[in-house]
């Protein structure tokens, strides 16, 4: 039996039986509104929009989108298993980076496969199809606090903690990734002082860390991506945690696009710069940071990422959502399994 962390999290995919509802993060703070997805294009669309964000929320979505198509499903369980590879290959097309989107959607091609093997009733097979996307949320819940336990690890009372982005219980199934110590210790009455970057273009820090946290009753300050250097030479931060949505073989780490600043920013105040994911986000299959796709998103999101137009029409944007942060940078990655050190490539190979 293993203990939970009593934190309560809005939960950001749930199984409905039938549908999915999905917490609509666009939103966030002002709205809790929950979607009722029904078909696996909603699912598409929804990760597409970043109606549901975070790499292993997004895993977990895809998950439920693959049993979306396949309910009511008439045919053998052969057939049934061209029908998942078919959904599956579609969702994979919704975002690049996140690796736990594809690792999701293997896994659920694979319980298809094994099932097609045994000639599966298609009625029980799809039960098990269900099951099987039941469980990828169950364990990420379960993965992510054994996350936290080793995180905590690494911090003492009185720390000053800077993350970037969201890797709260939002973006996974529960607790988050970096996120998931900053409960525990709440919980255990160790005392951090968390500064969450609000995270250019879309805010995921301001509206999603500073909400999350703030609601659970952590110790947060939120400050503009362009303040982390200032309150680093201040000597307010001990420690820099961020999650990722991929890490190569070598332990290069995709992240929210500012990710590398922070990184170079902690190495130049001798300030250690921690990366927490689970296995689940380590492509081994990844050579390096250079072989990771990363996404580029509409200029909108930076013309006029807060409803207004804060800049002239017609300007040219770039607009990358992540960025790698070169494995020099990383002090250590934090896994289920425990805490991984340099050199990442031996390391990382180890876990698995
Ligand atoms: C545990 S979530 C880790 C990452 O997915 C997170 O830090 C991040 O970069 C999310 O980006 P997003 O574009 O909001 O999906």
């Amino acid at each position: 039996m293993t203990q939970s962390i009593s934190q309560e999290v809005l939960q950001s995919v749930r199984w409905a039986g039938e549908s999915v509802d999905l917490l609509d993060q666009r939103l966030l703070p002002e709205e809790t509104v929950y979607l009722r997805l029904t078909t696996p294009h909603d699912v598409w669309e929804a990760i597409r929009e970043l109606k549901v964000r975070g790499a292993p929320a997004i895993g977990i979505a895809a998950a439920y989108g693959v049993v979306l198509g396949i309910l009511g499903f008439e045919g053998n369980s052969k057939e049934l298993a061209a029908e998942v590879r078919n959904h599956a290959d579609y969702l994979a097309t919704s975002r690049p980076t996140a690796v736990n989107l594809f690792w999701a959607l293997d896994r659920m091609k694979a319980k298809a496969a094994v099932l097609a093997e045994s000639e599966a009733p298609v009625s029980d097979a799809i039960g098990a199809m269900i099951a099987e996307a039941l469980l990828i949320q169950s364990e990420d819940e379960e993965t992510n606090r054994l996350i936290g336990e080793h995180a905590l690890t690494l911090f003492e009372d009185g720390m000053g903690v800077l993350t970037h982005c969201n890797a709260g219980g939002l973006a996974t199934a529960k607790y988050g990734t970096a996120l998931a110590p900053f409960y525990l210790a709440l919980e255990r009455g160790i005392s951090l002082k968390v500064f969450a970057d609000e995270t250019r273009p879309v805010l995921q820090g301001a509206r999603l860390t500073a909400f999350e946290l703030q609601r659970a009753g952590v110790d947060v300050t939120l400050i503009c991506d362009n303040m982390a250097g200032h309150v680093m030479s201040k000597g307010w931060i001990q420690a820099v945690i961020v999650g990722t949505d991929r890490v190569a073989a070598n332990g290069d780490v995709a992240n929210k696009i500012g990710t590398y600043s922070v990184a170079v920013l902690a190495k130049a105040h001798g300030i250690p710069f921690y990366v927490a994911c689970p296995l689940s986000t380590i492509d081994l299959s990844t050579p390096t940071g250079a072989d990771i796709p990363i996404e580029e998103r509409h200029p909108d999101e930076v013309t006029a990422g807060f409803g207004k137009r804060t800049a002239p029409e017609g300007i040219a944007v770039y607009n990358p959502a992540f960025d790698i942060t070169p494995h020099e940078y990383v002090t250590a990655i934090i896994t289920e399994k425990g805490i991984v050190k340099a050199p990442f490539s031996e390391g990382l190979k180890k876990l698995f």
